[in-house]
């Protein structure tokens, strides 16, 4: 990688789009979590969870990571992940993050929807006042759960408005297509959030079509098989319908076989609003910065791209036209600092 690439990522101001609060959970927090709360989990050691960490597909992780999250019970808990994240991202230069969360992970097994929320909230009011940092949150329905149980979860959110921005929907993807959310999607759009998905990760180029049809979401989450279909590429690029793209999340579950295989550049060229995310680092090894690099080194990316990607993170956001013009502003003067050296 060229110096001048490594210094942009490094030092170019980012927003992460992509992100699971619940996915940032690191085994040393996940073990001290464990003997705080005293949760049985069947690891004794951190090179005991990190050995656990091989996945063969979506559903593999999936397992491990709600197994993981047993831990979280105490508003305090949900404190110390959520703060634990962004002192990370801080370093870096994560100016504004998009997170989701899953509350029904948590309110199936007691605990409540407004312990989460408070835990996670206060650590991003802390982020703003310590770092700058600006956020939005999330509410993720779990696409494995029924359709009614995703009502409940939104009944919750219309109490808590003023901290919860949007609701995506994430878990497995096969076998749980966007029409199974259609009706929570339109109850959800017309108390104002704003709607988002993963779909096209697992899932085909139907499933993101459906999203943005059926759900009418706003953004699509992955949306890697969205380009195996030049209408619907086409589509995405003529409607600068952004994507949150997560290069290491797709190769630690085998949705390509290589990270040369990810389709970022290939998106890029296309056209689309494309964004790097890192999904769920602590699992797949990658915080944002790490998702960049991989980027760089297996893909034919150049300085510009680093640029148009980290440009791409604001454009994409969900902030106002005001806040996104003054976030580009900043990348362009640090463009120009770093290009100096
Ligand atoms: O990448 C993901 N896909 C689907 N569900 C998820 N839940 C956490 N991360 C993911
Ligand atoms: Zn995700």
């Amino acid at each position: 990688m060229s110096n001048l690439s490594q210094a942009l990522i490094d030092h170019l101001p980012k927003a992460e789009l992509h992100l699971h609060i619940e996915g940032t959970l690191e085994p040393a927090m996940m073990l001290e979590l464990a003997k705080r709360n005293g949760v049985e989990l069947p690891y004794a050691s951190v090179e005991e969870v990190a050995k656990a960490y091989e996945f063969d597909c979506l559903q593999d992780f999936l397992d491990l990571y709600y197994q993981g999250m047993s831990v979280l019970l105490t508003e305090r808990d949900f404190y110390d992940l959520t703060w634990a994240y962004l002192v990370r991202v801080h370093a870096d230069r994560l100016t504004h993050v998009e997170l989701f969360f899953d509350p029904q992970a948590h309110t199936d097994r007691g605990v409540a929807f407004e312990t989460v929320l408070a835990g996670i909230t206060q650590a991003l009011e802390d982020a703003k006042k310590e770092f700058g940092i600006t956020s939005k949150l999330i509410m993720c329905f779990l696409r494995h759960l029924p359709e009614e149980e995703a009502f409940e979860a939104l009944e919750c959110a219309c109490k808590h408005k003023d901290h919860i921005f949007g609701v995506g929907l994430d878990s497995s993807e096969q076998g749980h297509p966007p029409e199974k959310f259609a009706r929570v999607f339109e109850a959800a759009r017309k108390e104002g959030f704003t709607p988002v998905a993963h779909v096209g990760e697992e899932g085909t180029a139907e499933n993101v079509r459906d999203a943005l049809d059926l759900l009418k979401i706003e953004r699509v989450d992955h949306g890697n098989h969205a380009l195996d279909d030049a209408a619907l590429t086409k589509r995405l690029a003529d409607q600068q319908t952004p994507l949150t793209m997560c290069p290491i999340s797709n190769w630690r579950l085998k949705g390509i076989p290589s990270l040369s295989a990810s389709p970022v550049k290939k998106a890029l060229d296309a056209g689309l609003l494309v964004t790097v995310n890192s999904d769920d680092p602590s699992y797949f090894g990658g915080y944002l910065n790490d998702n960049y690099r991989a980027v760089v080194e297996h893909l034919d990316v150049t300085e510009q791209d680093v640029v148009t990607l980290a440009k791409n993170s604001f454009a994409a956001s969900f902030l106002s036209d005001g806040e996104k013009q003054a976030h580009l502003d900043a990348i362009d003067r640090q463009v120009e600092g770093v290009s100096k050296g």
